[in-house]
Protein backbone atom coordinates (compact mmCIF):
# COMPACT_ATOMS: atom_id res chain seq x y z
CA UNK A 1 0.00 0.00 0.00
CA UNK A 2 1.34 3.55 -0.71
CA UNK A 3 0.05 6.16 1.99
CA UNK A 4 -0.01 9.76 -0.17
CA UNK A 5 0.26 12.64 1.57
CA UNK A 6 -0.07 16.68 1.14
CA UNK A 7 2.23 18.88 0.51
CA UNK A 8 1.19 20.37 3.97
CA UNK A 9 1.10 16.77 5.66
CA UNK A 10 4.90 16.49 4.42
CA UNK A 11 5.73 19.83 5.63
CA UNK A 12 4.33 18.68 9.44
CA UNK A 13 6.49 16.40 9.78
CA UNK A 14 9.87 18.20 8.31
CA UNK A 15 8.79 20.95 11.15
CA UNK A 16 10.30 20.10 13.96
CA UNK A 17 13.38 19.11 12.10
CA UNK A 18 13.79 22.74 10.19
CA UNK A 19 12.91 24.08 13.43
CA UNK A 20 16.31 22.16 14.88
CA UNK A 21 18.20 23.51 11.69
CA UNK A 22 18.45 19.78 10.15
CA UNK A 23 16.76 21.78 6.79
CA UNK A 24 20.28 21.33 4.74
CA UNK A 25 20.66 17.85 6.14
CA UNK A 26 16.87 16.85 4.90
CA UNK A 27 18.17 18.51 1.77
CA UNK A 28 21.33 16.87 1.13
CA UNK A 29 19.56 13.13 1.78
CA UNK A 30 17.01 13.95 -0.41
CA UNK A 31 19.72 15.00 -3.40
CA UNK A 32 21.60 11.93 -2.59
CA UNK A 33 18.81 9.98 -3.40
CA UNK A 34 17.70 11.62 -6.24
CA UNK A 35 21.45 11.87 -8.23
CA UNK A 36 21.53 7.60 -7.55
CA UNK A 37 18.03 7.23 -9.56
CA UNK A 38 19.46 9.97 -12.22
CA UNK A 39 22.95 7.72 -12.10
CA UNK A 40 20.79 4.80 -13.23
CA UNK A 41 18.81 6.84 -15.58
CA UNK A 42 22.72 7.80 -17.00
CA UNK A 43 24.39 4.09 -17.28
CA UNK A 44 21.65 3.12 -19.15
CA UNK A 45 21.92 5.81 -21.74
CA UNK A 46 26.17 4.58 -21.57
CA UNK A 47 26.85 1.40 -23.50
CA UNK A 48 29.64 0.77 -21.57
CA UNK A 49 27.50 1.68 -17.94
CA UNK A 50 29.92 4.38 -17.39
CA UNK A 51 29.03 7.84 -15.95
CA UNK A 52 31.72 9.92 -16.87
CA UNK A 53 31.09 11.03 -20.62
CA UNK A 54 26.83 11.70 -19.63
CA UNK A 55 25.48 14.75 -19.29
CA UNK A 56 22.96 16.13 -17.13
CA UNK A 57 20.34 19.06 -17.84
CA UNK A 58 19.28 20.40 -14.46
CA UNK A 59 16.44 22.98 -14.65
CA UNK A 60 16.52 25.00 -11.13
CA UNK A 61 13.72 26.70 -9.81
CA UNK A 62 14.06 29.07 -6.96
CA UNK A 63 13.11 27.31 -4.24
CA UNK A 64 13.77 24.03 -2.22
CA UNK A 65 12.95 22.38 -4.98
CA UNK A 66 15.60 23.89 -7.44
CA UNK A 67 18.02 23.43 -4.41
CA UNK A 68 17.22 19.19 -4.32
CA UNK A 69 18.28 19.95 -8.09
CA UNK A 70 21.19 21.76 -7.50
CA UNK A 71 22.39 19.82 -4.91
CA UNK A 72 22.22 16.28 -6.75
CA UNK A 73 24.25 17.88 -9.67
CA UNK A 74 26.66 18.40 -7.13
CA UNK A 75 26.42 14.53 -6.36
CA UNK A 76 26.83 13.75 -9.77
CA UNK A 77 29.62 16.08 -10.68
CA UNK A 78 31.10 13.94 -7.96
CA UNK A 79 30.58 10.74 -10.04
CA UNK A 80 32.03 12.05 -12.99
CA UNK A 81 29.01 13.55 -14.97
CA UNK A 82 29.04 16.70 -17.09
CA UNK A 83 26.26 18.99 -15.21
CA UNK A 84 24.67 22.19 -16.17
CA UNK A 85 21.98 24.14 -14.52
CA UNK A 86 19.83 26.12 -15.77
CA UNK A 87 18.32 28.83 -13.55
CA UNK A 88 14.55 29.30 -14.52
CA UNK A 89 13.44 31.01 -11.57
CA UNK A 90 14.30 34.49 -10.38
CA UNK A 91 16.97 33.51 -7.73
CA UNK A 92 18.13 29.69 -6.95
CA UNK A 93 19.11 28.19 -3.23
CA UNK A 94 22.72 29.92 -2.24
CA UNK A 95 24.18 26.40 -0.79
CA UNK A 96 22.94 24.37 -3.55
CA UNK A 97 24.73 26.59 -6.14
CA UNK A 98 28.13 26.98 -4.38
CA UNK A 99 28.09 22.64 -4.33
CA UNK A 100 27.35 22.75 -7.72
CA UNK A 101 29.59 25.61 -8.49
CA UNK A 102 32.34 24.08 -6.29
CA UNK A 103 32.40 20.55 -8.08
CA UNK A 104 32.24 22.29 -11.59
CA UNK A 105 29.11 22.08 -12.57
CA UNK A 106 28.17 24.97 -14.82
CA UNK A 107 25.00 27.31 -14.32
CA UNK A 108 23.43 29.30 -16.62
CA UNK A 109 20.08 31.47 -16.43
CA UNK A 110 17.38 31.40 -18.85
CA UNK A 111 16.74 34.68 -20.62
CA UNK A 112 13.38 35.87 -20.10
CA UNK A 113 12.69 34.41 -17.40
CA UNK A 114 12.21 37.50 -15.45
CA UNK A 115 12.47 39.95 -17.76
CA UNK A 116 12.16 43.69 -16.47
CA UNK A 117 8.43 44.19 -17.57
CA UNK A 118 8.13 41.74 -14.50
CA UNK A 119 9.89 42.66 -11.56
CA UNK A 120 8.58 40.57 -9.48
CA UNK A 121 10.32 37.33 -11.54
CA UNK A 122 13.94 39.39 -12.29
CA UNK A 123 17.04 37.93 -11.92
CA UNK A 124 18.33 38.96 -8.16
CA UNK A 125 21.74 39.98 -7.53
CA UNK A 126 22.82 36.39 -7.03
CA UNK A 127 22.13 35.23 -10.16
CA UNK A 128 22.11 37.88 -12.44
CA UNK A 129 25.78 37.69 -12.97
CA UNK A 130 25.23 34.90 -14.99
CA UNK A 131 25.39 33.98 -18.76
CA UNK A 132 21.98 33.87 -19.98
CA UNK A 133 20.69 31.62 -22.77
CA UNK A 134 17.91 32.51 -24.89
CA UNK A 135 15.54 29.72 -25.21
CA UNK A 136 17.10 28.11 -28.45
CA UNK A 137 19.86 27.89 -27.00
CA UNK A 138 18.72 26.55 -23.41
CA UNK A 139 16.19 24.10 -25.74
CA UNK A 140 19.41 22.44 -27.41
CA UNK A 141 21.23 21.93 -24.80
CA UNK A 142 18.41 20.05 -22.70
CA UNK A 143 18.09 18.13 -25.97
CA UNK A 144 21.36 16.95 -26.32
CA UNK A 145 22.03 16.04 -23.14
CA UNK A 146 21.51 12.55 -21.64
CA UNK A 147 19.14 13.22 -18.72
CA UNK A 148 16.80 16.36 -17.89
CA UNK A 149 16.15 17.02 -14.19
CA UNK A 150 13.24 18.68 -13.99
CA UNK A 151 14.03 20.88 -10.29
CA UNK A 152 11.68 24.07 -11.51
CA UNK A 153 8.90 23.45 -9.19
CA UNK A 154 7.99 21.30 -6.51
CA UNK A 155 5.18 21.25 -3.41
CA UNK A 156 5.36 24.96 -2.67
CA UNK A 157 4.18 25.52 -6.55
CA UNK A 158 0.78 27.65 -7.00
CA UNK A 159 -0.23 27.17 -10.41
CA UNK A 160 1.62 26.05 -13.19
CA UNK A 161 4.52 26.90 -15.11
CA UNK A 162 4.48 30.21 -15.81
CA UNK A 163 6.64 32.61 -18.89
CA UNK A 164 9.75 31.58 -20.19
CA UNK A 165 9.71 28.23 -18.13
CA UNK A 166 6.29 27.60 -20.03
CA UNK A 167 8.02 28.11 -23.55
CA UNK A 168 10.53 26.42 -23.20
CA UNK A 169 9.14 22.71 -21.91
CA UNK A 170 6.23 23.68 -24.62
CA UNK A 171 8.80 23.81 -27.22
CA UNK A 172 10.93 20.70 -25.94
CA UNK A 173 7.48 18.34 -25.93
CA UNK A 174 7.00 19.82 -29.57
CA UNK A 175 10.11 18.34 -30.52
CA UNK A 176 9.66 15.57 -28.06
CA UNK A 177 6.02 14.56 -30.24
CA UNK A 178 8.64 14.27 -33.50
CA UNK A 179 11.49 12.40 -31.66
CA UNK A 180 11.49 8.49 -30.86
CA UNK A 181 14.75 9.59 -28.88
CA UNK A 182 15.64 11.93 -26.22
CA UNK A 183 16.35 12.63 -23.08
CA UNK A 184 15.49 10.40 -19.79
CA UNK A 185 13.31 13.59 -17.89
CA UNK A 186 13.67 13.01 -13.85
CA UNK A 187 11.52 15.06 -12.05
CA UNK A 188 12.18 15.97 -8.34
CA UNK A 189 9.20 15.40 -5.87
CA UNK A 190 6.74 16.41 -8.18
CA UNK A 191 6.51 16.76 -12.15
CA UNK A 192 6.84 21.03 -12.19
CA UNK A 193 3.63 22.62 -12.13
CA UNK A 194 1.14 19.83 -10.83
CA UNK A 195 -0.07 20.18 -7.98
CA UNK A 196 0.99 18.05 -5.08
CA UNK A 197 -2.13 17.73 -3.65
CA UNK A 198 -5.09 16.91 -6.22
CA UNK A 199 -2.17 15.62 -8.93
CA UNK A 200 -4.40 18.80 -11.31
CA UNK A 201 -1.76 19.50 -14.08
CA UNK A 202 -1.99 23.01 -15.95
CA UNK A 203 -0.37 22.58 -19.42
CA UNK A 204 2.59 22.54 -20.55
CA UNK A 205 4.23 20.02 -17.90
CA UNK A 206 7.54 17.48 -18.95
CA UNK A 207 6.17 14.33 -18.57
CA UNK A 208 8.50 12.48 -16.57
CA UNK A 209 9.99 8.75 -17.13
CA UNK A 210 10.71 8.83 -13.40
CA UNK A 211 9.89 10.74 -10.28
CA UNK A 212 12.11 11.24 -7.62
CA UNK A 213 10.19 11.60 -4.04
CA UNK A 214 10.77 12.37 -0.39
CA UNK A 215 9.53 11.46 2.98
CA UNK A 216 6.72 10.06 1.31
CA UNK A 217 4.58 9.53 -2.04
CA UNK A 218 2.33 12.50 -2.89
CA UNK A 219 -1.23 12.71 -3.60
CA UNK A 220 -0.50 13.53 -7.23
CA UNK A 221 1.90 10.45 -7.67
CA UNK A 222 -1.28 8.35 -6.96
CA UNK A 223 -4.48 10.36 -8.84
CA UNK A 224 -4.87 11.16 -11.97
CA UNK A 225 -3.73 13.50 -14.47
CA UNK A 226 -0.21 13.82 -12.13
CA UNK A 227 0.06 9.76 -11.83
CA UNK A 228 0.48 9.29 -15.86
CA UNK A 229 2.94 12.22 -16.00
CA UNK A 230 5.15 10.55 -13.02
CA UNK A 231 6.81 7.66 -14.61
CA UNK A 232 8.26 5.14 -12.02
CA UNK A 233 7.88 6.86 -8.66
CA UNK A 234 10.93 6.44 -5.97
CA UNK A 235 10.48 7.49 -2.38
CA UNK A 236 13.97 8.20 -0.84
CA UNK A 237 13.64 8.41 3.14
CA UNK A 238 14.72 11.55 4.67
CA UNK A 239 14.09 10.59 8.49
CA UNK A 240 10.86 12.07 8.43
CA UNK A 241 8.79 9.00 8.14
CA UNK A 242 8.07 8.48 11.41
CA UNK A 243 6.67 11.37 12.11
CA UNK A 244 3.98 11.57 9.49
CA UNK A 245 0.16 11.28 10.40
CA UNK A 246 -3.22 11.11 8.39
CA UNK A 247 -2.38 10.11 4.73
CA UNK A 248 -4.19 12.06 2.37
CA UNK A 249 -4.75 8.98 -0.11
CA UNK A 250 -3.97 5.38 0.01
CA UNK A 251 -2.56 3.46 -3.16
CA UNK A 252 -3.67 0.05 -2.82
CA UNK A 253 -1.61 -2.52 -4.80
CA UNK A 254 -1.54 -5.78 -6.28
CA UNK A 255 -0.06 -7.53 -2.77
CA UNK A 256 -2.70 -5.84 -0.87
CA UNK A 257 -5.85 -6.39 -2.93
CA UNK A 258 -5.30 -10.37 -3.07
CA UNK A 259 -4.29 -10.20 0.53
CA UNK A 260 -7.21 -8.46 1.82
CA UNK A 261 -9.94 -9.89 -0.62
CA UNK A 262 -12.58 -11.52 2.07
CA UNK A 263 -12.28 -15.55 1.09
CA UNK A 264 -14.63 -18.13 2.55
CA UNK A 265 -13.91 -20.31 5.19
CA UNK A 266 -15.41 -24.12 6.15
CA UNK A 267 -17.85 -22.40 8.55
CA UNK A 268 -19.52 -20.46 5.83
CA UNK A 269 -22.55 -21.27 3.53
CA UNK A 270 -24.01 -19.11 0.62
CA UNK A 271 -25.88 -17.04 2.49
CA UNK A 272 -23.03 -15.98 5.10
CA UNK A 273 -21.18 -15.48 2.16
CA UNK A 274 -23.43 -12.55 1.10
CA UNK A 275 -26.50 -12.81 -1.48
CA UNK A 276 -26.71 -10.46 -4.05
CA UNK A 277 -29.51 -9.20 -5.65
CA UNK A 278 -29.36 -7.33 -8.97
CA UNK A 279 -31.50 -5.16 -10.73
CA UNK A 280 -29.66 -4.83 -14.27
CA UNK A 281 -30.75 -4.72 -17.89
CA UNK A 282 -34.05 -4.31 -20.06
CA UNK A 283 -35.57 -5.93 -23.10
CA UNK A 284 -33.66 -3.20 -25.07
CA UNK A 285 -30.43 -3.61 -23.14
CA UNK A 286 -30.10 -6.97 -21.91
CA UNK A 287 -26.47 -7.13 -21.93
CA UNK A 288 -25.45 -5.45 -19.03
CA UNK A 289 -27.64 -7.88 -16.74
CA UNK A 290 -25.71 -10.71 -18.68
CA UNK A 291 -22.36 -9.44 -17.68
CA UNK A 292 -22.96 -8.20 -14.33
CA UNK A 293 -24.16 -11.36 -13.42
CA UNK A 294 -22.21 -13.41 -14.71
CA UNK A 295 -19.23 -11.35 -13.69
CA UNK A 296 -20.62 -11.68 -9.86
CA UNK A 297 -20.83 -15.34 -10.57
CA UNK A 298 -17.18 -15.31 -11.46
CA UNK A 299 -16.46 -13.35 -8.18
CA UNK A 300 -18.00 -16.22 -6.23
CA UNK A 301 -20.73 -14.07 -4.48
CA UNK A 302 -22.45 -16.73 -2.62
CA UNK A 303 -25.89 -16.28 -4.55
CA UNK A 304 -27.62 -14.08 -7.01
CA UNK A 305 -30.94 -13.27 -7.13
CA UNK A 306 -31.79 -11.27 -10.52
CA UNK A 307 -34.92 -9.70 -11.22
CA UNK A 308 -36.06 -8.33 -14.39
CA UNK A 309 -38.28 -8.83 -16.91
CA UNK A 310 -39.01 -12.65 -18.79
CA UNK A 311 -36.78 -12.35 -21.97
CA UNK A 312 -33.65 -10.91 -19.95
CA UNK A 313 -33.95 -13.86 -17.25
CA UNK A 314 -33.71 -16.14 -19.81
CA UNK A 315 -30.65 -14.66 -21.33
CA UNK A 316 -29.35 -14.54 -17.70
CA UNK A 317 -30.10 -18.03 -16.60
CA UNK A 318 -28.63 -19.45 -20.73
CA UNK A 319 -25.47 -17.26 -19.79
CA UNK A 320 -25.43 -18.48 -15.88
CA UNK A 321 -27.45 -20.82 -15.01
CA UNK A 322 -26.12 -20.11 -11.03
CA UNK A 323 -28.40 -17.04 -11.18
CA UNK A 324 -31.65 -17.69 -9.70
CA UNK A 325 -34.13 -15.14 -11.15
CA UNK A 326 -37.67 -13.99 -10.88
CA UNK A 327 -40.22 -10.96 -11.92
CA UNK A 328 -40.32 -10.48 -7.70
CA UNK A 329 -39.57 -6.27 -6.23
CA UNK A 330 -36.65 -5.74 -3.89
CA UNK A 331 -39.02 -5.80 -0.92
CA UNK A 332 -40.01 -9.21 -1.90
CA UNK A 333 -36.25 -10.55 -1.66
CA UNK A 334 -34.38 -11.14 1.38
CA UNK A 335 -30.13 -10.26 0.10
CA UNK A 336 -27.39 -8.65 1.93
CA UNK A 337 -26.15 -6.13 -0.82
CA UNK A 338 -28.22 -4.93 -4.02
CA UNK A 339 -26.60 -4.12 -7.52
CA UNK A 340 -28.66 -2.25 -9.70
CA UNK A 341 -28.61 0.46 -12.68
CA UNK A 342 -26.31 -1.25 -15.46
CA UNK A 343 -28.69 -1.06 -18.68
CA UNK A 344 -31.48 0.14 -16.98
CA UNK A 345 -32.90 2.91 -19.29
CA UNK A 346 -36.20 3.70 -20.56
CA UNK A 347 -38.29 1.07 -18.67
CA UNK A 348 -40.76 1.54 -16.30
CA UNK A 349 -40.65 -1.92 -14.28
CA UNK A 350 -36.98 -1.58 -13.84
CA UNK A 351 -36.64 1.75 -13.04
CA UNK A 352 -39.49 1.13 -10.00
CA UNK A 353 -37.25 -1.90 -8.92
CA UNK A 354 -34.09 0.85 -9.07
CA UNK A 355 -36.01 3.14 -7.12
CA UNK A 356 -36.86 0.55 -4.32
CA UNK A 357 -33.51 -0.77 -4.14
CA UNK A 358 -32.12 3.17 -3.49
CA UNK A 359 -34.59 3.54 -1.07
CA UNK A 360 -33.75 0.06 0.87
CA UNK A 361 -31.66 -0.58 4.33
CA UNK A 362 -29.00 -2.90 2.14
CA UNK A 363 -26.39 -1.98 1.11
CA UNK A 364 -25.78 -1.03 -2.61
CA UNK A 365 -23.82 -0.34 -5.56
CA UNK A 366 -25.80 2.03 -7.42
CA UNK A 367 -24.11 2.25 -11.07
CA UNK A 368 -25.32 3.83 -14.03
CA UNK A 369 -29.03 4.08 -14.49
CA UNK A 370 -29.62 4.05 -10.72
CA UNK A 371 -26.94 7.46 -10.52
CA UNK A 372 -30.13 9.68 -11.36
CA UNK A 373 -32.35 8.10 -8.87
CA UNK A 374 -29.38 8.21 -6.20
CA UNK A 375 -28.88 11.97 -7.10
CA UNK A 376 -32.25 12.80 -6.99
CA UNK A 377 -33.16 11.27 -4.13
CA UNK A 378 -30.46 13.27 -2.31
CA UNK A 379 -32.77 15.80 -1.88
CA UNK A 380 -34.28 13.95 0.76
CA UNK A 381 -31.43 13.24 2.75
CA UNK A 382 -28.05 11.76 2.28
CA UNK A 383 -27.95 8.38 0.70
CA UNK A 384 -25.32 6.58 3.60
CA UNK A 385 -21.80 5.44 2.97
CA UNK A 386 -22.99 2.15 2.60
CA UNK A 387 -24.58 3.37 -0.87
CA UNK A 388 -21.48 3.26 -3.02
CA UNK A 389 -22.10 5.27 -6.70
CA UNK A 390 -19.90 4.41 -9.69
CA UNK A 391 -20.12 7.21 -12.30
CA UNK A 392 -17.55 7.79 -14.79
CA UNK A 393 -16.34 11.40 -14.82
CA UNK A 394 -19.37 11.96 -17.46
CA UNK A 395 -21.91 10.52 -15.38
CA UNK A 396 -20.57 12.28 -12.28
CA UNK A 397 -21.35 15.89 -14.47
CA UNK A 398 -24.77 14.84 -14.49
CA UNK A 399 -24.77 13.57 -10.78
CA UNK A 400 -23.37 17.43 -9.80
CA UNK A 401 -26.49 18.85 -12.47
CA UNK A 402 -29.18 17.02 -10.55
CA UNK A 403 -27.15 18.30 -6.68
CA UNK A 404 -27.22 22.03 -8.41
CA UNK A 405 -30.64 21.64 -9.01
CA UNK A 406 -31.55 20.61 -5.45
CA UNK A 407 -29.48 23.41 -4.06
CA UNK A 408 -27.51 21.02 -2.57
CA UNK A 409 -24.15 22.62 -4.12
CA UNK A 410 -23.71 25.94 -6.35
CA UNK A 411 -21.06 24.66 -8.16
CA UNK A 412 -21.51 21.59 -11.05
CA UNK A 413 -18.27 20.93 -12.32
CA UNK A 414 -18.52 19.79 -16.46
CA UNK A 415 -16.53 16.41 -17.66
CA UNK A 416 -13.31 18.24 -18.18
CA UNK A 417 -13.17 19.96 -14.87
CA UNK A 418 -13.67 16.79 -12.84
CA UNK A 419 -11.30 14.74 -15.45
CA UNK A 420 -8.86 17.75 -14.63
CA UNK A 421 -9.18 16.72 -10.18
CA UNK A 422 -10.88 13.80 -10.41
CA UNK A 423 -9.66 13.59 -6.71
CA UNK A 424 -11.31 16.71 -5.54
CA UNK A 425 -14.93 15.71 -7.35
CA UNK A 426 -14.83 12.18 -5.83
CA UNK A 427 -14.28 13.76 -2.61
CA UNK A 428 -17.06 15.92 -3.43
CA UNK A 429 -19.56 14.05 -4.47
CA UNK A 430 -18.99 11.74 -1.43
CA UNK A 431 -19.30 14.94 1.54
CA UNK A 432 -22.42 16.15 -0.57
CA UNK A 433 -24.12 12.75 -1.37
CA UNK A 434 -23.35 11.03 1.96
CA UNK A 435 -22.74 8.17 -0.29
CA UNK A 436 -19.33 6.04 -1.00
CA UNK A 437 -18.25 6.80 -4.36
CA UNK A 438 -16.36 5.19 -6.91
CA UNK A 439 -15.20 7.69 -9.62
CA UNK A 440 -14.18 5.48 -12.69
CA UNK A 441 -11.10 6.27 -14.79
CA UNK A 442 -7.46 5.73 -16.02
CA UNK A 443 -6.95 5.49 -11.95
CA UNK A 444 -10.32 5.13 -9.94
CA UNK A 445 -10.70 7.17 -7.17
CA UNK A 446 -12.60 5.92 -4.06
CA UNK A 447 -13.65 8.07 -1.62
CA UNK A 448 -16.49 7.88 1.65
CA UNK A 449 -18.34 10.51 3.05
CA UNK A 450 -16.82 11.26 6.05
CA UNK A 451 -18.71 11.76 9.03
CA UNK A 452 -18.35 13.01 12.65
CA UNK A 453 -17.20 9.74 14.14
CA UNK A 454 -14.87 8.84 11.05
CA UNK A 455 -12.87 11.02 8.90
CA UNK A 456 -12.80 10.73 5.20
CA UNK A 457 -11.55 7.73 3.60
CA UNK A 458 -9.92 8.28 0.31
CA UNK A 459 -8.47 5.64 -2.01
CA UNK A 460 -6.74 5.03 -5.59
CA UNK A 461 -6.35 2.36 -7.87
CA UNK A 462 -3.98 2.09 -10.65
CA UNK A 463 -2.20 0.08 -13.00
CA UNK A 464 -6.04 -0.89 -15.05
CA UNK A 465 -4.99 -1.78 -18.64
CA UNK A 466 -6.38 0.87 -21.53
CA UNK A 467 -8.17 -1.85 -23.13
CA UNK A 468 -10.77 -1.61 -20.44
CA UNK A 469 -11.86 1.24 -22.16
CA UNK A 470 -14.57 -0.51 -23.86
CA UNK A 471 -18.70 -1.00 -23.20
CA UNK A 472 -19.21 -3.51 -20.70
CA UNK A 473 -16.11 -3.04 -18.78
CA UNK A 474 -18.28 -1.33 -16.08
CA UNK A 475 -21.00 -3.94 -16.44
CA UNK A 476 -18.17 -6.10 -15.66
CA UNK A 477 -16.71 -4.06 -12.19
CA UNK A 478 -20.21 -3.67 -11.40
CA UNK A 479 -20.72 -7.04 -11.01
CA UNK A 480 -17.42 -7.53 -8.89
CA UNK A 481 -18.19 -4.39 -6.60
CA UNK A 482 -21.97 -6.27 -5.82
CA UNK A 483 -20.15 -9.80 -4.97
CA UNK A 484 -17.92 -8.32 -2.73
CA UNK A 485 -20.44 -5.87 -1.15
CA UNK A 486 -22.46 -8.17 -0.44
CA UNK A 487 -19.81 -9.97 1.69
CA UNK A 488 -18.86 -7.23 3.39
CA UNK A 489 -22.44 -6.27 4.75
CA UNK A 490 -22.37 -9.75 5.89
CA UNK A 491 -19.08 -9.08 7.49
CA UNK A 492 -18.61 -5.90 8.76
CA UNK A 493 -14.89 -6.60 9.90
CA UNK A 494 -13.50 -8.42 7.17
CA UNK A 495 -11.49 -5.99 5.60
CA UNK A 496 -9.47 -4.63 8.66
CA UNK A 497 -6.46 -5.89 7.78
CA UNK A 498 -6.32 -3.41 6.02
CA UNK A 499 -5.94 -0.60 8.39
CA UNK A 500 -8.32 0.86 11.21
CA UNK A 501 -9.82 3.58 8.23
CA UNK A 502 -11.33 0.07 6.49
CA UNK A 503 -13.91 -0.45 9.26
CA UNK A 504 -16.72 1.70 9.93
CA UNK A 505 -17.95 3.78 7.24
CA UNK A 506 -14.87 3.16 5.58
CA UNK A 507 -15.11 -0.50 4.68
CA UNK A 508 -17.73 -0.01 1.87
CA UNK A 509 -15.05 2.33 0.38
CA UNK A 510 -12.67 -0.46 1.21
CA UNK A 511 -15.14 -3.23 -0.39
CA UNK A 512 -15.34 -0.40 -3.53
CA UNK A 513 -11.79 -0.46 -4.05
CA UNK A 514 -10.76 -3.98 -3.61
CA UNK A 515 -13.13 -4.47 -6.03
CA UNK A 516 -11.57 -2.02 -8.33
CA UNK A 517 -8.31 -3.47 -7.95
CA UNK A 518 -9.71 -6.72 -9.20
CA UNK A 519 -11.07 -5.84 -11.84
CA UNK A 520 -7.85 -3.95 -13.28
CA UNK A 521 -5.60 -7.20 -12.07
CA UNK A 522 -8.32 -9.00 -14.22
CA UNK A 523 -7.54 -6.68 -17.33
CA UNK A 524 -3.72 -7.69 -17.32
CA UNK A 525 -3.78 -11.60 -16.32
CA UNK A 526 -2.53 -11.96 -19.92
CA UNK A 527 -0.21 -8.84 -20.53
CA UNK A 528 -1.50 -6.29 -22.47
CA UNK A 529 -4.18 -6.69 -25.00
CA UNK A 530 -8.17 -6.62 -25.96
CA UNK A 531 -10.23 -7.84 -22.95
CA UNK A 532 -13.78 -8.21 -23.58
CA UNK A 533 -15.92 -8.34 -20.58
CA UNK A 534 -16.74 -11.96 -20.91
CA UNK A 535 -12.83 -12.32 -21.14
CA UNK A 536 -12.60 -9.91 -17.96
CA UNK A 537 -15.04 -11.42 -15.69
CA UNK A 538 -13.74 -15.08 -16.43
CA UNK A 539 -9.90 -13.37 -15.35
CA UNK A 540 -11.42 -12.73 -12.16
CA UNK A 541 -11.06 -16.27 -11.12
CA UNK A 542 -7.57 -16.73 -12.13
CA UNK A 543 -6.97 -13.05 -10.53
CA UNK A 544 -8.27 -14.43 -7.10
CA UNK A 545 -6.55 -18.29 -7.68
CA UNK A 546 -3.38 -16.02 -6.21
CA UNK A 547 -3.60 -15.44 -2.63
CA UNK A 548 -1.60 -12.19 -1.26
CA UNK A 549 1.06 -12.36 1.66
N1 LIG B 1 12.79 20.50 4.33
C1 LIG B 1 12.03 20.58 3.28
O1 LIG B 1 11.05 21.35 3.21
C2 LIG B 1 12.39 19.73 2.16
C3 LIG B 1 11.91 20.10 0.94
N2 LIG B 1 12.35 19.51 -0.13
C4 LIG B 1 12.08 20.13 -1.44
O2 LIG B 1 11.47 21.37 -1.30
C5 LIG B 1 10.40 21.51 -2.21
C6 LIG B 1 9.46 22.55 -1.72
O3 LIG B 1 10.21 23.73 -1.68
P1 LIG B 1 9.59 25.19 -1.67
O4 LIG B 1 8.57 25.29 -0.60
O5 LIG B 1 10.73 26.11 -1.66
O6 LIG B 1 8.79 25.27 -3.01
P2 LIG B 1 9.18 25.04 -4.54
O7 LIG B 1 10.62 24.85 -4.73
O8 LIG B 1 8.26 24.01 -5.04
O9 LIG B 1 8.71 26.41 -5.24
C7 LIG B 1 8.60 27.60 -4.55
C8 LIG B 1 9.23 28.71 -5.35
O10 LIG B 1 8.70 28.78 -6.64
C9 LIG B 1 8.03 30.04 -6.87
N3 LIG B 1 6.78 29.69 -7.55
C10 LIG B 1 5.67 29.17 -7.03
N4 LIG B 1 4.77 28.89 -7.98
C11 LIG B 1 5.35 29.26 -9.14
C12 LIG B 1 4.94 29.20 -10.50
N5 LIG B 1 3.74 28.73 -10.85
N6 LIG B 1 5.81 29.63 -11.45
C13 LIG B 1 7.01 30.10 -11.12
N7 LIG B 1 7.47 30.18 -9.84
C14 LIG B 1 6.63 29.76 -8.87
C15 LIG B 1 7.87 30.67 -5.52
O11 LIG B 1 8.02 32.05 -5.63
C16 LIG B 1 8.99 30.04 -4.71
O12 LIG B 1 10.17 30.79 -4.86
C17 LIG B 1 9.85 20.13 -2.29
O13 LIG B 1 9.11 19.90 -3.47
C18 LIG B 1 11.14 19.31 -2.28
O14 LIG B 1 11.67 19.22 -3.58
C19 LIG B 1 13.43 18.52 -0.05
O15 LIG B 1 14.61 19.24 -0.05
C20 LIG B 1 13.34 17.70 1.18
C21 LIG B 1 13.29 18.56 2.38
N1 LIG C 1 -7.98 4.52 -20.20
C1 LIG C 1 -8.35 3.65 -19.26
N2 LIG C 1 -7.41 2.96 -18.59
C2 LIG C 1 -7.78 2.06 -17.66
N3 LIG C 1 -9.06 1.80 -17.32
C3 LIG C 1 -10.04 2.45 -17.94
C4 LIG C 1 -9.74 3.42 -18.95
N4 LIG C 1 -10.91 3.92 -19.40
C5 LIG C 1 -11.91 3.29 -18.71
N5 LIG C 1 -11.38 2.42 -17.84
C6 LIG C 1 -12.15 1.54 -16.93
O1 LIG C 1 -13.10 0.80 -17.70
C7 LIG C 1 -14.38 0.77 -17.04
C8 LIG C 1 -15.41 1.44 -17.96
O2 LIG C 1 -16.62 1.65 -17.27
P1 LIG C 1 -17.88 2.34 -17.97
O3 LIG C 1 -17.46 3.57 -18.69
O4 LIG C 1 -18.94 2.45 -16.94
O5 LIG C 1 -18.26 1.25 -19.07
P2 LIG C 1 -19.66 0.59 -19.48
O6 LIG C 1 -20.74 1.39 -18.88
O7 LIG C 1 -19.65 0.64 -20.98
O8 LIG C 1 -19.62 -0.81 -19.00
C9 LIG C 1 -14.17 1.45 -15.70
O9 LIG C 1 -13.86 0.49 -14.72
C10 LIG C 1 -12.97 2.36 -15.94
O10 LIG C 1 -12.26 2.63 -14.75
Amino acid sequence: MIDAYTGAGVRAAEQPLLDAGHGDILMRRAALGLSRVCETHLRRANRKGLLSGTTTVILVGSGNNGGDGLWAGSFLRRAGVMVTAILTGSTAHPQGLKALRALGGSVVRLEGQGSATDPNTAPDASIAGFHALDRGQALSTMTSAHLVLDAMLGTGAWGGLRGEAAALVEDFNAIRRESATGPRIVACDVVSGVNADSGEAPEPVLKAHATVTFGAAKVAHVVAPGEQLTGHLTVIPIGIEDRLEHPSVYRLEAQDILAAWPRPTATDTKYTRGVLGVVAGTPSYPGAAIMSTNAAVQTGAGMIRFLGDASTRGMVLAQSPEVVCSDDQPWDVHVQAWLAGPGVADDESQAARVQAVVEAQEPAVLDAGALTAAAQSVADGRLGAHKILTPHAGELEQVYEWLKGFGVTDDAPDRTRIEAAPVHWAREAARLTGATVLLKGATTIIASPGSEEQDQVCLSIGQASPWLATAGSGDTLAGILGAVVAHVAEHPEALRRLGEWARGDGRWAAAAALGAGVHALASRVDGEGPVPPTVLAANVRRVLRTKGQ
